[in-house]
């Protein structure tokens, strides 16, 4: 009998022996697909992510992420943290990051997350401790080799026990058995051109009453407080492979065009959350944060892929001056990723307290 533990007995390195044993071998699969979901499991996730000021300071370089205060302890202080944070993007990238293994990396894309809601500042040396529910699942039925799953994920210190972060995400899973129907049921489309304000008010400076004012303005003119930033950044392969695998985001998506090639998008595509960060980073250049608050209805309508360009829409939604320190009051803003045709490729809407002019 031929003892195939021999080393001696098959010659891997010769093409069409290799080619015929790959054939006929098992893969040892990553990931789930679509059917391995079902509502109320609860899963633990084990990769072992320490946040760093290396990685928050790589994904702030990358992505524009200039505020001072995630840079600088002096900084950090005055704006009353006790120690410097890492920047939220790259906390909340981390805590996502890590769930993919288990929830995403088979394929398929990340459509929306609702409920983004930071409890604390996460500072470096934090080990994070990640765990997501399944709250639904349901087939696709414009895309039949999909299903649709939506998961409420929470990341917490894993040393104390303390929540940091919380979101509900929705991606499209592939399906282990694609389903019979066609799809292709797309709901009758409005063609008729939509209403625009007459007029578009740029708030006239970065604090919290610049924006307060625009939109008082804005309402006696049936205007809206709207207004592009100008910086862009081309997405080049450290932002589409390299910042997420530096999160332990192993989706495949962001970093093996092979697999991707036979795929909707054609080509790996850059991680939601690294196009979404730099929209924001655009839109944050031209205001005084003082703290991250909430997102809400983030979605993602288009892929972004290698040599895209990512440029930042903000529209003001509201202003609420009592909530927040007195240094600070807190404006609801929808962001728009955009890409170099001018097609929105992101939208979210953020809640952040804005430094006041006092
Ligand atoms: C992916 C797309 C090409 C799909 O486009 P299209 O076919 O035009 O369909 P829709 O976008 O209308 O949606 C398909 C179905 O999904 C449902 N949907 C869409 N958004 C949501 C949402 N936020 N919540 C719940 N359900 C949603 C629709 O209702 C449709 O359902 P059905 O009619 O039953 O089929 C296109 O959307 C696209 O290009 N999007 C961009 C995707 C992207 O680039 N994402 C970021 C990169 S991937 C990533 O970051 C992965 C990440 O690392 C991870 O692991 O999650």
């Amino acid at each position: 009998m031929t003892d195939w533990a021999d080393p001696d007995t098959l010659d891997l390195s010769d093409g069409e022996t290799f080619d015929r044993l790959l054939d006929r071998a098992d893969t040892r699969e990553k990931g789930h697909f679509f059917e391995f979901f079902a509502e109320g499991d609860k899963l633990v996730h084990d990769p072992g992510l320490r946040l760093t000021h290396h990685g928050s300071e790589q994904w702030m370089g990358q992505t524009l992420n200039h505020d001072p205060a995630y840079w600088r302890a002096d900084t950090a202080q005055e704006r009353g943290f006790e120690e410097r944070p890492v920047h939220p993007d790259y906390l909340l990238a981390c805590v996502m990051g890590i769930t993919v293994e288990d929830l995403s990396e088979k394929g398929g894309y990340f459509l929306g997350r609702d409920d983004v809601e930071f409890y604390q500042p996460a500072t470096a040396g934090t080990p994070l401790s990640v765990t997501s529910t399944v709250v639904d699942t349901r087939t696709s039925s414009s895309r039949p080799k999909y299903g649709i799953v939506t998961w409420e994920t929470e990341g917490r210190n894993r040393e104390t026990g303390e929540r940091l972060v919380s979101y509900q995400r929705t991606n499209m899973i592939p399906r282990r058995e694609p389903a019979a129907t066609d799809g292709g049921a797309v709901g009758e489309q409005d063609e008729s051109d939509p209403t625009l304000p007459d007029t578009l008010v740029t708030p006239e400076g970065e604090h919290f009453e610049d924006f307060q004012r625009a939109l008082d303005t804005a309402r006696e003119e049936n205007a809206a407080v709207a207004y592009r930033h100008e910086r862009g950044r081309t997405m080049d392969d450290q932002l589409v492979a390299g910042l997420p695998l530096a999160t332990l985001n192993t989706a495949r998506q962001h970093h093996n065009r092979d697999e991707m090639a036979d795929s909707p998008s054609g080509d790996i595509v850059a991680y939601g959350d690294v196009t979404r960060s730099i929209a924001l980073a655009h839109a944050r250049s031209d205001e005084a944060t003082y703290r991250e608050h909430r997102f809400a209805d983030e979605r993602f309508h288009d892929f972004v892929t290698l040599g895209d360009t990512v440029y930042g829409f903000t529209r003001v939604l509201d202003c609420d001056p009592d909530a927040g320190p007195s240094r600070a009051g807190a404006v609801t803003f929808e962001h728009v990723a955009f890409n170099q045709e001018q097609t929105p490729v992101y939208s979210g809407r953020r809640t952040a307290l804005i430094q006041r002019d006092t």
